[in-house]
């Protein structure tokens, strides 16, 4: 792909990717940064989970006691935050600004996605975040790519196929900007790249949403 830099007029709005977990976000944007480094900057969260071992307070999260996230909640500094198995998260407005002149790109659930979505346009200056939905081409094959990562207990599985449903919902009354399907690997990177680099044409190069029955998700 030839070596275009990022289209300055979209360096100011963050990439929003939503998807189903196991529809390939990881996979995507792993390839996308390393085909454009320094491009883009993953904002650090804040959570009042433990470090894990390796990890590094302001480089995977910054951690925080729940006293100190919530005095931050109260304070309005997230523009989205969300609890996951007891323990919260959140991006705040600051490390999202923080990453200027790099593009900023988040990988948020749908929780996150309905707050960025209301109080984007409220900061100042008002925020306009491109919202990308990465859709599975089929249930069945988001279903056997969730087994077939191998990652997953049968009780995980079921929580990311439940949360799927809310999401593919929100994606079937039109809640994205723009939607990539990812069926085939190299043309589902090909399509983020254009989207995320900005490049000529970004805005209507997204790919129709398949067909979802969501009771298969029930199955
Ligand atoms: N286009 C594709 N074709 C076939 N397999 C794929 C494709 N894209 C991703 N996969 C595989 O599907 C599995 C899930 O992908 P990945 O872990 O990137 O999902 P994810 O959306 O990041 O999930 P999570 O939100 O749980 O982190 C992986 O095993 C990955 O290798």
């Amino acid at each position: 792909m030839a070596s275009e830099p990022i289209n300055p007029e979209v360096v100011s709005r963050p990439l929003v990717i939503c998807g189903p977990s196991g529809t390939g976000k990881s996979t995507l944007l792993t390839r996308l940064f390393a085909s454009h480094p320094n491009t883009f900057g993953f904002s650090i969260s804040h959570t009042t989970r433990s470090p894990r071992p390796g990890e590094q307070d302001g480089r995977e999260y910054h951690f925080v006691t729940k006293e100190e996230f919530m005095r931050r909640v109260e304070a309005g500094e997230f523009l989205e935050w969300a609890q996951f198995g007891g323990n919260c998260y959140g991006t705040t407005f600051a490390a999202l600004s923080a990453l200027h002149p790099l593009r900023c790109i988040l990988d948020i659930e749908l929780q996150g996605v309905l707050q960025l979505r209301s109080k984007a346009p409220l900061q100042t200056p008002p925020l306009s975040p491109v919202f990308l939905f990465l859709s599975p081409p089929s249930i069945s094959t988001l279903k056997s790519r969730l087994r077939g990562r191998g990652t997953e207990t049968t009780e995980s599985t079921a929580k990311r196929l439940a949360a799927a449903k809310a999401e593919i919902e929100y994606a079937m009354q039109g809640g994205h900007d723009v939607v990539v399907v990812n069926d085939q690997v190299d043309k589902a990177a090909e399509k983020l790249e254009k989207i995320a680099m900005g490049w000529k044409g970004w805005e209507g190069c997204g790919d129709e949403l398949p067909r979802f029955n969501v009771d298969e998700l029930d199955e």
